[in-house]
């Protein structure tokens, strides 16, 4: 998983999301689905019933509004201005349940749906603010500024256990919340270790044969598409079993590791240096022809000859071989790898510490 830039933990989650979460836009579709015929019911009792005809109407336009905000989305597709359209409703809608003591009043305990919906569907620093500013502003409604205002038809009971029940609902959606945002963090980060791991040498950190075939099954398609020939390079440490054999396999290992860094070093980024086997390693080097592919086996081998390790206050160094195939015509991946194994061997026949080219 990316931590590029300036990206909070919070933003980069909303990025991914892990099987079996409802994603946000579709939660919204199913409550804007159970919003508007419950609107329009209380629309209609609110007729029924001769309350002013402010309220059969706004609960008419606030229907209306929620099915202009998903015909908008199944339009567009824009996932934000559906959510922050939906915020802006719901923030309206519990707005004027509460200063227009709709159905006598008792409307106002829909609020308590408002805090999950609300860390659910947005940030949680939005969650916060949203509530706070929920909090803060049904304190003002039931201050006697608000009664002045509104003529709330509430109790001091009622409006002490609404205060106190919904900040204590709110706390506690935020602490779920947060539980459930580190969770998916985990299970993220979890996964992009399983991924590293899958892709990865464990050893070297290079990438493993897998990822390296992966790698060359993409560069081979963008040869075909844009004929720019792209090289691998197929190196073998020389002699390495009498390495292990004199210095014992932990230094073996370590040469291994030290092969691996000078390929590090020596390679461009977009190259793959990748483990191909025990001691053998393949770049690939994409967008490279046969001239530029043989330069750089160079310089890795030589990099490589320069390069040691100290074992036991002995200094231990080895040397690669290197066979440099360059992609022609219509050949195969396959025929490409043979060619430059031949190449490897040509290499190794011809005394080691050599980057041979591959013949047609
Ligand atoms: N330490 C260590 N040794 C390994 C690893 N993988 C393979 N080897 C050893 O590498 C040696 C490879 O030897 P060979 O293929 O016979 O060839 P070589 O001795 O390198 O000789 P040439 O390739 O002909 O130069 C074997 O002894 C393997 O056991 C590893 O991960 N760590």
């Amino acid at each position: 998983m990316s931590h590029a830039g300036t990206r909070t933990p919070d933003e980069e989650l909303s990025q991914f999301r892990v099987r079996g979460e409802i994603p946000v836009p579709v939660l919204i579709n199913w409550l804007t689905a159970a919003a508007i015929p419950l609107l329009t019911f209380f629309a209609w009792r609110a007729v029924r019933q001769d309350s002013a005809a402010l309220v059969p109407t706004f609960l008419t336009i606030f229907a209306v509004l929620l099915g202009v905000n998903a015909l908008l989305y199944f339009l567009l597709g824009h996932q934000t201005l559906q959510r922050r359209g939906f915020i802006v409703l719901i923030v309206a809608l519990f707005t004027f349940l509460a200063i227009q003591a709709v159905e006598d009043g008792s409307a106002i305990i829909w609020l308590f749906a408002y805090p999950p919906i609300i860390f659910y569907i947005s940030q949680a620093r939005v969650g916060v603010i949203a509530c706070v500013g929920g909090i803060a502003g049904l304190i003002f409604l039931f201050s006697p500024l608000g009664d002045a205002l509104f003529n709330s038809p509430y109790s001091t009971s009622f409006r002490i256990s609404m205060i106190i029940v919904l900040s204590f609902e709110m706390v506690s959606c935020y602490i779920l919340d947060q539980s459930r945002r580190r969770s998916k963090l985990g299970l993220l980060r979890l996964a992009a270790e399983f991924e590293h791991a899958a892709k990865h040498d464990a050893l070297t950190g290079l990438a493993n044969r897998r990822e390296a075939v992966e790698q060359l099954e993409n560069e081979y398609e963008r040869y075909r598409r844009t004929q720019r020939p792209f090289s691998v390079l197929l190196m073998d440490i020389d002699l390495f079993k009498s390495i292990n054999d004199t210095y014992g396999h932990q230094a073996g290992d370590e040469l291994i590791v030290l092969v691996a860094q000078c390929l590090r070093d020596q390679c461009r980024r977009v190259d793959t240096p990748a483990r191909w086997g025990g001691e053998e390693f393949l770049v690939l080097l994409p967008e490279t022809g046969a001239e530029d592919a043989l330069q750089t086996a160079n310089r890795v081998r030589s990099a490589i000859e320069a390069a040691s390790v100290t074992v036991e206050n002995r200094t231990v160094g080895a040397t690669v071989s290197i066979g440099v195939g360059t992609i022609e015509g219509n050949e195969s991946i396959d025929r490409l790898l043979q060619r430059t194994d031949e190449a490897l061997y040509r290499a190794k026949e011809g005394g080691r510490n050599l980057a041979i080219p591959a013949g047609d």
